[in-house]
């Protein structure tokens, strides 16, 4: 039987830069394409190589981190994941992922990053995962009612609002005005700034 294959776009060990785990060493497997399309995107993830089952653990292993950090591009829409998952949770690794929130998210993950897109709001109004562990939203413009939509969508320990960061330049005054006038408003959720740090720090 031949192995699962895999739309890889890049394997590296860094540290988690955003949200609540950050600074924490892990291996990162980004998987190519996406079933959204935001316009501000950092990731190329349409830019990917075919790897085989055996030859992605492998790769993994050649790092020393005891943490992967499944991402893309978006991980839940690639075909065959939770063989991968499977086979990674079986060499004792702990398993994060980073989504776009649209799709389930497989049960061999321990920690859930989800990462609703205001851009795509009606989507997500349709359709979208009910609890994570943390929620992440990038401030692309006012996204305050469609933060409160998702916090009373995805349940979660925690609720990050994240600047825009492009070609060098942040909303982080913006961000933190939303920050202010979502924590005004009485929920049950508390909102805190998540930045990616790793950009700031120049590692990957
Ligand atoms: N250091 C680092 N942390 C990250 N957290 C989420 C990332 C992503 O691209 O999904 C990312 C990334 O690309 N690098
Ligand atoms: S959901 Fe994430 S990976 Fe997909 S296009 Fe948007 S920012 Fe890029
Ligand atoms: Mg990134």
């Amino acid at each position: 039987m031949t192995e699962p294959q895999y739309r890889i776009v890049e394997i590296f060990q860094s540290m988690q830069g955003e949200g609540y785990n950050s600074g924490m060493a892990a291996v990162f497997i980004r998987f190519g394409k996406c079933n959204l399309a935001c316009s501000w995107c950092d990731t190329d993830y349409l830019r990917f190589n075919t790897m085989s089952l055996s030859a992605v653990v492998q790769q993994v292993q050649n790092h020393t981190a005891a943490n992967i950090i499944i991402t893309g591009g978006e991980p839940t829409i690639q075909p065959q994941l939770e063989t991968l998952l499977d086979a990674l949770k079986a060499c004792g690794y702990y398993l994060c992922i980073e989504t776009n929130g649209l799709m389930p998210v497989p049960a061999q993950i321990d920690y859930i990053a989800a990462s609703p897109k205001a851009c795509y709001a009606a989507k997500y109004a349709a359709q979208c995962i009910e609890h994570a562990d943390e929620v992440r939203i990038v401030a692309d413009g006012d996204v305050t009612a469609f933060a409160r939509s998702m916090a009373a969508r995805i349940r979660a320990r925690h609720y990050y609002l994240s600047p825009l960061d492009t070609e060098g330049s942040m909303n982080i005054g913006h961000t933190l005005q939303q920050l202010g006038a979502l924590n005004q408003q009485p929920a049950p959720e508390h909102w805190q700034l998540s930045v990616q740090a790793h950009k700031w720090a120049g590692i990957e």
